[in-house]
């Protein structure tokens, strides 16, 4: 008999759970006036069901992504190895999915979006461990945990961030209601720019106590949203999180990452630390790679990635040994994309948390909307 609930831990598909692909919407929002664009208006609507395929894998994705956030949120402790939450996360995206991707190109068809994320404390992104970390999450963390769930190559990008000690609460707030105007402010025709000084506006609002010492909450100014296609997690645009005078538009059919981040630091982000993150350029030139180790690892990329970013940990299940001097040399070559973690200064927090809304002709859809945020 066919499972008709979830389980702790996180192990049946959500096709199965969901049959006939009727997977749950996202929030939707109707456009504000001036977006123009109306609900009863026949063409769009004609358009909007055109997407049947497009909206029901990105709705299969979400109702993934908020299955294993939620069973993260509630299990996950101090104590815990960085290690064992990000395969936590890992093993329950591939199960919900039903794809492992142990078979070549499995992890095309549906999976991991992205590595999963986990940023802490001065960190603000970008940051997963590498094989051997011994690293283990304390109760004075601030944890976030930003993870990629695609069907078909319809990515979910969305973010939280898990911290144990009450302290932070308001800077985990600022973040919360900075990300949550992006989303308000996103539409058809909207400007970036403004966008930004909404997030800025709305996130430097808030200050926090930490330790007798009252720090203003500051928008990290290099940091963004993004624009997401398939099999593409950043896209051509980026959403500024601080006021600019950037005026490219939001446009029907685009999909956006909405992410804000706050910081007590510098409000400002160094690369740091070791690289775990990468991913092959979409528009890499043919080079003649001469390192034989680059050429059989550029085949495993193509094989089992793609252009979607992966870890090293992602290339050790897969089998692969002594691929650091082939992977340095297609990052090199530019072939691949490295993304070192993104660090504020020691001593300060950083938070974030991130949707990923439609720009549907007829109704904007945050389709990684859950009532945990
Ligand atoms: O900072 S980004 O590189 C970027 C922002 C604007 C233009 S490119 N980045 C895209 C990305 C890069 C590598 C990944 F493994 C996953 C995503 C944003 C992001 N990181 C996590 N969630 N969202
Ligand atoms: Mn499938
Ligand atoms: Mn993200
Ligand atoms: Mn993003």
């Amino acid at each position: 008999k066919a499972p008709t609930s979830q389980t702790e831990p996180p192990t049946v598909m959500i096709s199965q759970l969901f049959p006939n692909k009727t997977y749950p919407k996202g929030e939707e929002v109707e456009y504000k006036d001036e977006n123009r664009a109306r609900v009863t208006n026949e063409e769009k609507r004609h358009l909007d069901n055109l997407n049947s395929e497009f909206l029901a894998d990105y709705r299969e994705a979400a109702e993934v992504h908020r299955q294993v956030r939620q069973y993260v949120q509630k299990s996950v402790k101090p104590g815990q190895s960085l290690t064992e939450i990000a395969e936590t996360v890992e093993n329950g995206v591939r199960a919900l999915t039903g794809h492992s991707g142990l078979t070549e190109g499995d992890s095309l068809v549906a999976g991991m979006g992205f590595p999963c994320g986990l940023s802490l404390n001065h960190c603000a992104a970008h940051y997963t461990p590498n094989a051997g970390n011994k690293m283990v999450l304390k109760q004075e963390d601030v944890m976030k945990v930003d993870f990629g769930v695609h069907v078909n190559g319809r990515i979910v990008d969305s973010a939280f961030t898990m911290a144990f000690d009450d302290k932070y609460n308001n800077l985990l707030e600022a973040v919360k209601a900075a990300t949550n105007a992006g989303v308000r402010e996103a539409g058809i025709d909207a400007r970036v720019g403004e966008i930004g000084g909404v997030i800025q506006e709305t996130m430097e609002s808030y200050e926090i106590e930490l330790d007798g010492t009252t720090y203003p909450i500051k928008s990290i100014r290099n940091l963004t949203g993004h624009n997401i296609l398939p099999y593409s997690i950043h896209g051509t645009k980026a959403v500024p999180i601080v006021k600019s005078n950037d005026q490219t538009k939001m446009e029907e059919g685009d999909v956006f990452a909405i992410e804000t981040f706050g910081s007590t630091g510098n409000g400002y982000v160094r690369d740091d630390m070791e690289t775990s993150h990468y991913a092959k350029r979409g528009d890499a030139s043919k080079v003649d790679l001469r390192l034989s180790s680059a050429k059989s690892l550029l085949n495993v990329i193509n094989k089992n990635f793609g252009t979607l970013p992966f870890c090293r940990r992602y290339l050790d299940r897969l089998g692969q040994e002594k691929y650091l001097l082939g992977l340095n040399s297609l990052v090199q070559s530019g072939i691949v994309e490295d993304y070192p973690p993104l660090c504020d200064k020691k001593g300060s927090y950083t938070a974030q948390f991130e949707h990923t809304i439609l720009i549907r002709p007829t109704v904007k859809e945050v389709i990684s909307r859950g009532d945990d945020y």
